[in-house]
């Protein structure tokens, strides 16, 4: 992509393949600015996570009333500094940035308060190269060490065309980034899963790559390898922080209907198709909304069925919420559709608890400060941090995670009606956001004085509003309008839109209670390395009567006599009882409730050619593992899937763009 791409464009007059840059510009954003101070801290239980700037409530800032500009700034570099200023806010008027420059998926970053005391990492620079250029200030880690002297191994390992740098070896093992209560019994990838014989990348970001893979043990079982990359001028252990939080954060969230379900953390291997590093486990997505907003078909699916799957998202963010967690970067690459038609949300890179203890949910709020988020999506008082738009640093104000959520889900609703983002990016140099701040005005003036007041429910814009008239529909427009609302004080809140009555009224063809079931993969085989560098694999059934090894058994080390004489370690079992006597095993539970994260009940027997390791024993033949979307007695049928034609087959790896409204 090209910074060429960068243009906002009359919606209805521009081809699609010529435009758009809701792909371009949906991406996350980059903070490389030298104030800049990382903020994860990935790899310890919420509760090490520092508060970010603990500002009690302040004022939101406001928007310049004077919001003359000229043409956008195309820029993606971004403060994050911590600026916590009372100043008062003025207006200004505000110069645009002036070098354009394309970016691909990936580009993002996170850039919070919470690390403003306790990073170690806080002088440092993240930032995203796609050609994997090294820097003097790169310093080598490998493991869990770090030697700020020495140049980073991985600078100088690159893998071939691609140039995505390398881990160095050995890679870590994932459970030494992981709390107890979700260690794992087997890390390697190898161990459990292959790749489909496809090979096709499914989808990518711009610190992974996406690809289909299957059960070792049963290939119909199918599931989504991300294989996480390092960015640029990111040491080892960084990225192993990042990525650990990353998998953290999805895994305590992965038992809802409106969430992708994240399993495993492994080792993945360097093979012909992939290099070296880790990866996550994942419920396979059919395709991301993203690639169904590009398919002509789109602007002929019912208004309904949009809503459905805004409702939808918005479910999925509320439980995020619930959970005391930001997403934080919600746009619709980020929401996948299961093969039901389900609407799931995903990636978790930027999400970060928003309290300032994580466990105690009744805690202040934690609010951020800088640019995180995709700039479609973004809310004005986080494009405030952009450096390269020059807002006065008055300006820049902590804000409140959650509203830039409610913000997201505006703008995701529009676009989903619109079938085009509104707006390129939420800033004074950007033509239309401020005709749609003009317009939200003028429509409070003439016709809606109370339109920001908490409890007024009366229609909102129709259609003599050009981001409002495709809703046909007052009711609609006002819920999109009032969780975009440029001012963040006053903008829907997710009780706000849970209250709203047409929000209420929305009929989905998933039922937010639905008991969540999803396939989990099958765990059989752990290899992992004693002190003297020995591999030993092992059957996990066997050894792990429980889902984790790690909270009550650990997997004894075997010497090689003992390994000789009891190869399948299955030589101390206990005396079987009689298969007839035995009790039926319990029902396949969901996902939900005390991480379990293997069940071996649920193991099926091994049925094919696949096998690679014996059957567990005494395991009797499970049902056939149910759906993730139980869909009998719907009230409501939706077809989200069949939407017709297809500019685009894959989701996120389709370079055509959906141009901005203007
Ligand atoms: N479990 C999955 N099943 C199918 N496709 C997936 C899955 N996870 C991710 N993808 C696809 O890969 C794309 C990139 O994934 P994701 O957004 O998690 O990566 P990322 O590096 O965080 O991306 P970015 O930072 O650029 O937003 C998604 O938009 C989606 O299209």
């Amino acid at each position: 992509m090209t910074a060429s791409h960068n243009h906002s464009t009359k919606i209805s007059q521009q081809p699609i393949s010529s435009v758009s840059a809701l792909k371009f510009f949906g991406k996350k954003l980059l903070s490389s600015n030298h104030e800049h101070k990382l903020k994860k801290k990935a790899s310890v239980p919420p509760s090490f996570h520092s508060p970010s700037t603990n500002k009690t409530e302040s004022p939101s800032s406001k928007l310049p009333s004077s919001l003359k500009t000229s043409r956008r700034a195309n820029s993606f570099v971004h403060t994050t500094n911590n600026n916590s200023s009372s100043s008062p806010i003025s207006h200004k008027i505000l110069r645009p940035g002036s070098a354009g420059i394309s970016i691909s998926r990936g580009n993002r970053h996170s850039s919070t308060s919470r690390n403003a005391s306790n990073s170690k990492f806080s002088n440092e620079r993240m930032v995203y190269n796609p050609y994997g250029v090294s820097t003097p200030s790169t310093s080598l880690s490998s493991s869990s060490t770090t030697t700020k002297k020495d140049p980073d191994l991985g600078f100088y390992l690159h893998d071939g065309d691609s140039n995505i740098r390398m881990l160095p070896i050995p890679i870590v093992d994932p459970n030494e980034y992981l709390p107890d209560e979700i260690k794992e019994a087997s890390v390697q990838f190898s161990d459990n899963f292959v790749f489909d014989d496809e090979n096709k990348t499914i989808g990518w970001g711009g610190s992974c790559e996406v690809r289909k893979i299957r059960s070792k043990y049963r290939k119909k079982d199918v599931f989504a390898l991300k294989k996480l990359n390092m960015i640029y001028n990111e040491t080892p252990e960084k990225f192993y922080k990042r990525c650990s939080k990353e998998f953290i954060i999805a895994k305590h969230l992965s038992h809802h209907v409106h969430i992708t379900n994240t399993f495993l953390l492994v080792k993945v291997p360097t093979t012909v198709y992939i290099t070296r590093g880790w990866g996550f486990i994942m419920e396979l997505g059919l395709r991301d909304l993203f690639a169904m907003i590009q398919k002509s078909g789109w602007r002929n699916v019912a208004l309904v069925e949009k809503y459905c799957i805004f409702k939808q998202v918005a479910r999925g963010v509320k439980f995020c919420h619930d959970q005391g967690i930001a997403h934080r970067d919600l746009k619709p690459e980020n929401v996948l559709l299961s093969p039901e038609g389900v609407c799931k949300l995903t990636d978790f890179g930027i999400s970060d608890w928003y309290h300032t203890d994580p466990h105690d949910l009744s805690s202040p709020i934690k609010k951020c400060a800088g640019m995180i988020g995709s700039p479609p999506y973004a809310p004005p008082e986080v494009m405030y941090y952009d450096v390269k738009k020059h807002y006065g640093t008055e300006l820049q104000q902590p804000y409140d995670p959650r509203a830039l959520d409610c913000y997201g889900l505006g703008i995701i609703l529009m676009t989903l009606v619109n079938n085009v983002i509104p707006f390129l990016e939420s800033c004074s140099c950007d033509t239309g956001f401020r005709d749609y701040c003009d317009a939200y005005e003028n429509f409070i003036r003439l016709h809606n004085r109370g339109f920001r007041d908490r409890g007024n429910h009366r229609p909102g814009p129709g259609m003599e509003y050009h981001l409002a008239r495709n809703f046909k529909n007052g009711h609609a427009s006002r819920v999109a309008w009032r969780l975009a609302d440029p001012e963040a004080s006053t903008r829907y809140t997710m009780d706000d839109l849970f209250e709203d009555p047409w929000f209420q009224g929305i009929e989905t063809c998933v039922d937010a209670d639905d008991e969540f079931v999803c396939k989990k993969p099958i765990i059989k085989t752990t290899t992992y390395e004693n002190l003297r560098g020995f591999h030993i694999t092992t059957d996990v059934a066997t050894t792990t009567p429980t889902s984790n090894p790690f909270l009550k058994t650990r997997v004894p080390i075997r010497s090689m006599v003992d390994i000789a004489a009891h190869p399948s370690m299955m030589a101390p079992a206990p005396e079987p009882a009689p298969a007839a006597a035995q009790p039926p095993p319990p029902p396949a539970r969901s996902c939900a409730g005390a991480e379990v994260l293997f069940t071996v009940k649920e193991t099926p027997p091994i049925s094919d050619e696949t096998s690679a390791v014996p059957a567990t024993p005494a395991v009797p033949a499970t049902p056939a593992t149910p759906k993730s979307t139980p869909a009998p007695h719907r009230a409501v049928v939706h077809h989200h899937l069949n939407i017709t034609s297809s500019l685009v087959t894959s989701s996120s790896a389709a370079s055509s763009q959906i141009q901005a409204s203007t």
